[in-house]
């Protein structure tokens, strides 16, 4: 599990280790770190051409500290400061000491630019002192940033405006939630996480990795039957979208339940059967219900009188309740996108693309639900646990019903048996990870997605 701590917590921690160690102790293994990845990055530190971006604050100092390590190696190392009379003092005076320089422009080649700007005390969109830094940076270098991109919204990936876009950024103590969450995540490259020592409590945020997902797929046991197994109700599609219930049929059929079950129009559930006979159609008992496209509010409603647990997703979504999904006593799991979280949130969509982190939390408190929010980083909150972020996916997922696929499929592993969130965020690993595999650098189609879910399932238990 990757775990991911805000600002708040990591100063806190930071606090409580500082008052135990000499001072400086911190920032000196911050800047050790930093300065091995850089060197890690470079054909040679001797004579390669390093600048600093140097802020007012003590991430300029771990930017300057590590400069002075790569100048004593030989590195040719000049520091461009954010605000010439604020830089931190120590750092300063190492890094003259090794030999570096300081300039009061972004000289025009660079092998490596370390962003020291900003780091957890960052406010805000950068400041135009800083904005034009940025856009300095020479084309071509690589650029390392210090803790995270300078722009970047440590809690919650936000960006406002500039931000440093980072190859590698080299992260101190814990990783940020905003190096988990875009746009964030699109802006810090490569995340290196240097331990401090810190001590740290329960995490903000969290990404599973292989070994955590396979740890929650349902295994059938020697007494399984299809019954026990879960079987999954799907009341998707309609003559208009035939195609939906056929998808969602897809991944459900993928997902680790003992069967799938349709319900629906007649002539959707012999859609249905032409592609996969295995579906069982018609009304019957089932451990949870995927209520997804195409659908009247009927349909809904009766599906969620139902007291199992069940996903709603698409049109589903439309017009939602927040009391009566409050009232219901089985676990109910939310799949929007970020126009469909934008109408149950009373919002436009921009605010939910730009704060995907306080849009799932609002929505699960308001609804009284888990939601699965879908998009470039997928987020999955049931309002008490930490956020779950999807490391998993591909741009290309963005294509015509994937989140059919994706509903199916989460329906199925709450149908076996797995709580709500973690139906959702083994759903959208594993639908991320069959998308890379399918697409593999070409466009894909949601069937594909669906037919790659048994070799990301195996991937994902593959030791
Ligand atoms: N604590 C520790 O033990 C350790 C900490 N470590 C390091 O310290 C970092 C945190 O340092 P920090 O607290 O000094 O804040 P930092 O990120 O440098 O920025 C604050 C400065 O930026 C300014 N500023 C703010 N917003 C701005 C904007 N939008 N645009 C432009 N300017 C803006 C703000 O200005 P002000 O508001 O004061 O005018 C203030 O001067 C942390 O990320 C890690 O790298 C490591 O060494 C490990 C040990
Ligand atoms: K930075």
């Amino acid at each position: 599990m990757r775990t991911a701590y805000s600002v708040e917590t990591v100063r806190a921690a930071e606090r409580e280790l500082m008052a135990r160690l000499p001072e400086g102790t911190l920032m000196r293994r911050a800047a050790a770190g930093l300065a091995a990845s850089c060197a890690g990055l470079l054909r040679r530190v001797y004579g390669a051409r390093i600048v600093l971006l140097v802020g007012p604050g003590d991430n300029g100092g771990d930017a300057l500290y590590a400069g002075a390590r790569l100048a004593r190696r030989g590195a040719g190392v000049t520091a461009v400061p954010m605000d010439p009379g604020r830089m931190h003092p120590g750092g300063l005076a190492a890094l003259l000491g090794a030999g570096g320089r300081v300039a009061s422009a972004v000289p025009g080649r660079a092998d490596l630019v370390v962003d020291g700007l900003l780091g957890i005390g960052g406010r805000g969109g950068l400041r135009p002192a800083a904005a034009a830094l940025v856009e300095r940076i020479p084309p071509g270098a690589v650029v390392v940033a210090a803790d995270l991109p300078s722009g970047v919204d440590a809690d919650t990936g936000e960006v406002v405006g500039a931000a440093v876009r980072a190859d590698v950024t080299v992260t101190f103590g814990a990783y940020k939630p905003g190096l988990l969450i875009d746009p964030g995540a699109s802006r810090a490259g490569a995340v290196r996480l240097v331990d401090i020592g810190l001590t740290l409590p329960a995490p903000d945020a969290q990404a599973l990795q292989h070994a955590d997902v396979a740890g929650l797929l349902p295994e059938p046991g020697a007494a399984s039957d299809k019954y026990r197994r879960g079987v999954v109700g799907i009341v998707a599609g309609s003559a208009r979208y035939p195609g939906a219930a056929v998808l969602a049929v897809a991944g459900a059929l993928r997902g680790g339940a003992g069967a799938v079950r349709y319900v629906g129009p007649a002539a959707v559930g012999e859609a249905v059967l032409a592609r996969y006979p295995e579906t069982l159609i018609g009304r019957g008992r089932v451990q949870a219900w995927v209520v997804g496209p195409g659908l009247g509010d009927e349909r809904r409603a009766q599906v969620l009188e139902d007291p199992v647990p069940v996903l709603v997703d698409a049109d589903g979504l439309r017009g939602l309740d927040p009391q009566a999904l409050r009232a219901r006593t089985a676990p109910t799991l939310l799949t929007p996108h970020a126009g469909e979280a934008a109408a149950l949130l009373g919002v436009g969509r921009e605010e939910v693309e730009a704060g995907r982190l306080a849009s799932v939390r609002a929505l699960a408190q308001r609804y009284g639900a888990t939601v699965l929010l879908k998009g470039s980083t997928t987020l999955v909150c049931d309002g008490t646990a930490p956020v779950r972020v999807n490391p998993t996916g591909t741009p290309w997922l963005a294509t015509a019903g994937s989140g059919d696929v994706l509903s199916g499929l989460a329906g199925s592993l709450l149908a076996a048996g797995l709580s709500g969130p973690d139906a959702a965020s083994v759903a959208a690993y594993l639908h991320g990870l069959a998308a890379r595999r399918a697409a593999s650098g070409a466009p894909l189609h949601a069937h594909e997605v669906a037919e790659a879910l048994p070799a990301a399932w195996r991937d994902v238990r593959t030791p």
